[in-house]
């Protein structure tokens, strides 16, 4: 064993940090946070390192599928929900009890939406969230008496992005932008993680994520696990190595209703170096499969439910 602090500590310290002297805040949800504003955290991604939390399970094939699925653009909660991936439902479950007033369970609502399509294109969609934006973000062209109308299709910024990095690796404008102004007013939530930005250097590709708005103790350990795995798909598709994954948080929170987990958490060792193996190099960043990723080593504590705030 070496005495390098694990990279887990940095979480572990950002969240004692928070717990005990964030402000506290009256948010959005109305569950209450305390909250810091601006951190840093660096994670190693060399050698298939993946910055996975030990000290609770974290069932990064969620984190997988959700990656994948803004990937294909699509920003339906039906296939998520056909893959089992419930962490989307809260926010059209919501709409559809406010908007209709019908009184249904959350295990009803999911089952109707893989079962009905006409039902789940009315009230599974989020709105162009983070998958539309990245490859398609929209373009509008000139068309007659000085109108214009919607392109049919938008930019894809995963492809462009790819292409850059591939044939102009020392450019500083590797960037996934998925806070689309004009549009934020459509988003059932507007994009947390909304700036990727990609840096090549000797053939080594990191990636800086910024988080405008992070649930330290439920979306992080998704957060930074996802990005960690799309630099290593760029990396792979693109033929370098993958170098850090530089996190940094604008407003970084723990909901007041998580003292359980913040206490249960902060009370745990982290252990152990997972590694993240792609069992396959795909033709195209878009070629991904669930089956391609393959963590080993990973040994967390149990797991520490939380509730969600919505
Ligand atoms: N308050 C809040 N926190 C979030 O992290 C979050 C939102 N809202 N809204 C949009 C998305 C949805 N995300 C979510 C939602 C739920 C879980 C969650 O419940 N995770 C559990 C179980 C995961 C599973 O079933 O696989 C966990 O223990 O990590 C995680 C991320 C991340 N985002
Ligand atoms: O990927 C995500 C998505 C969402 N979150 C959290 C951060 C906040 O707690 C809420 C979003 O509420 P806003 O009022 O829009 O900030 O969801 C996250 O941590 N990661």
């Amino acid at each position: 064993m070496n005495n390098m602090p694990h990279y887990e500590e940095q979480y572990l310290s950002l969240m004692r940090q928070i717990w005990e002297n964030g402000s506290v805040q009256r948010d959005r949800t109305g569950v209450g946070t305390k909250a810091l504003f601006g951190a840093t955290m660096r994670f190693s991604l060399a050698d298939d390192a993946i910055p996975l939390l030990t000290t609770k399970r974290v069932y990064w094939k969620t984190a997988a599928r959700e990656m994948l699925w803004f990937l294909t653009g699509n920003t339906n909660i039906r296939p998520l929900l056909e893959q089992k991936v419930k962490i989307w439902t809260d926010w059209p479950l919501d709409r559809y009890r406010r908007e209709t007033g019908a009184d249904i369970s959350q295990d009803d609502f999911e089952q109707r939406i893989v079962e009905d399509t006409a039902f789940a294109e009315k009230w599974g969609d989020l709105g162009p969230v983070y998958g539309a934006q990245w490859v398609n973000w929209p373009r509008y062209e000139a068309a007659e008496n000085g109108l214009f109308r919607r392109a049919a299709k938008g930019i894809d910024q995963v492809s462009l992005l790819v292409e850059c990095l591939k044939n102009n690796p020392g450019s500083r404008r590797h960037i996934i932008e998925g806070w689309n102004v004009a549009e934020l007013d459509q988003m059932a939530l507007p994009p947390c993680h909304k700036t990727y930005q990609f840096h090549v250097a000797d053939g080594v590709l990191s990636c800086i994520l910024f988080q405008r708005s992070c649930d330290l103790g439920l979306g992080f350990a998704f957060n930074a696990f996802s990005a960690a795995l799309l630099t290593r798909m760029l990396a792979s598709v693109c033929g370098y190595q993958a170098g850090e994954l530089i996190w940094q948080g604008g407003d970084v929170h723990l909901y007041l209703n998580h003292a359980p987990l913040v206490e249960e958490q902060l009370s745990r060792t982290p252990s152990g170096a997972p590694k993240l193996k792609l069992l396959r190099l795909a033709d195209s960043i878009f070629d991904y499969r669930i089956e391609d990723f393959e963590v080993v080593d990973y040994q967390p504590q149990s797991h520490i439910s939380a509730p969600v705030a919505v």
